[in-house]
């Protein structure tokens, strides 16, 4: 199926973290707006409201996801009826979990993908963790395979973006690779560039204003942060 996402295109993941100030769709509208007006190529958004309100000031295509459920499992769009509800507020992908593990409905993944193939019309980015997932949900008829999960499915998460499954999967797929996850310098677009990702998907580091406050509060020398004002 033929993607609206664009070769080389910075995609922002415009997601708000529940109680934060910037948590609604409104917000979200506005990184959005944001995003269109610095470059972006695609938005990626998550659930019907929030891809509404971003579909209403923005012709960019969206990427929806739908997470529901257990973080700890399957939560990124886990069944066909989520992802109905974000192509029909006005997604133009679908992305959702392509990992090996167990899903909530027991469905098998490939019939996820053939009912939004035939029955929504539109393409899927699989978000894999590990390169046997990535084989598996291009096997299974994924259109788009993004290192989303790598480092969220246990053994912790490294600081910086998984470069070597972006490269691994690129050589080893015949579709697009996208890479996504923890990707927040400039340094670090050019290294998952240059490993073959056909685009780049970043969020906390343009759209979470409260975890990059803390993150470089978290580079202020103690002493430094603590001395009184002359
Ligand atoms: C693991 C998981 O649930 N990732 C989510 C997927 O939609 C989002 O919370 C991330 O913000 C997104 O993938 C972009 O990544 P980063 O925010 O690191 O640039």
């Amino acid at each position: 199926m033929v993607t609206p996402l664009a070769a080389g295109s910075l995609v922002v993941s415009c997601q708000s973290i529940p109680g934060d100030p910037f948590d609604s769709a409104g917000s979200m509208a506005l990184m959005a707006r944001a995003a269109e007006l610095g470059g972006a190529g695609a938005i990626r958004a998550n659930g019907p409201e929030h891809v509404a309100a971003i579909r209403a000031v923005t012709t960019l295509p969206i990427i929806g996801i739908n997470k529901l459920g257990d973080p700890s499992g399957v939560f990124i769009t886990p069944t066909f009826e989520s992802a109905a509800e974000v192509v029909a507020a006005g997604a133009d992908l679908v992305a959702l979990d392509a990992t090996l593990r167990p899903r909530p409905d027991g469905h098998p993944l490939r019939r996820q993908f053939e009912r939004i193939h035939q029955e929504l019309g539109v393409p899927i980015l699989a978000d894999v963790d590990t390169f046997d997932a990535g084989l598996a949900a291009r096997d299974a008829g994924a259109d788009l395979v993004a290192t989303t999960l790598s480092g969220y499915t246990g053994g912790g998460t490294p600081a910086g973006p998984d470069v070597d499954l972006v490269r691994r999967l690129a050589a080893a797929v015949d579709c697009p690779v996208v890479a996504e996850g923890r990707i927040r310098t400039p340094e670090d677009v050019r290294a998952v560039v240059d490993a073959g990702a056909y685009a780049v998907v970043v969020g906390t580091a343009i759209t979470n204003p409260t975890f990059m406050t803390a993150h470089l509060v978290s580079a202020l020398p103690p002493k430094w942060s603590t001395r009184p004002s002359s």
